[in-house]
């Protein structure tokens, strides 16, 4: 299992979507990380310059690796397992909406969460109630508990 050696990680915000206020934005992300950190030993610091563990970015189509995103709908998001450089990042794909609560788009609280879940070493479940099945599903971000087959992945890492 790739995982990271150490439980406090750096994350940056490099830039923003214009679907939602930069807080917004910066609020979605530190929920979706303390998902993750409520169940482990990991604590995530944010960092404004240099290089962090996780860098989260918003980008388009080609957008600097080999994973080019495929315009609206389709590949919402993707991020790499733990490691060096483009290791732990999180890419979001511009062409979608991402709301941060309303279900007319992709909720980003929701979409990054299951991004970190990859950056923090956990591939997909078959679970159709877990966060990391593949396909995104809606639900409301103020009341969203993190399922049962989720807590014991990242724990088999982190515990
Ligand atoms: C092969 C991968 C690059 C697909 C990509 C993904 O899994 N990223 O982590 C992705 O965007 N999957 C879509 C589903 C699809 N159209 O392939 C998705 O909704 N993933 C984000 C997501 C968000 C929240 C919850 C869940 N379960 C999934
Ligand atoms: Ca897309
Ligand atoms: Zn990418
Ligand atoms: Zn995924």
């Amino acid at each position: 299992n790739l995982k990271w050696q150490k439980n406090s990680l750096t994350y940056r915000i490099e830039n923003y979507t214009p679907d939602m206020s930069m807080s917004e934005v910066d609020d979605s992300i530190e929920k979706a990380l303390q998902v993750w950190a409520k169940v482990t030993p990991l604590r995530f610091t944010r960092l404004y310059s240099g290089t962090a563990d996780i860098m989260i970015s918003f980008g388009g189509r080609e957008h600097g690796d080999f994973y080019p995103f495929d315009g609206p709908d389709g590949t919402l998001a993707h991020a790499f397992a733990p490691g060096v450089n483009i290791g732990g990042d999180a890419h979001f794909d511009e062409d979608e909406t991402f709301t941060f609560r309303s279900n007319a788009g992709y909720v980003l609280f929701m979409v990054a969460a299951h991004e970190f879940g990859h950056s923090l070493g956990l591939s997909h479940s078959g679970d159709p109630g877990a966060l990391m099945y593949p396909v995104y599903t809606y639900k409301n971000p103020d009341t969203f508990i993190l399922p049962r087959d989720d807590v014991k992945g990242i724990q088999s890492l982190y515990g």
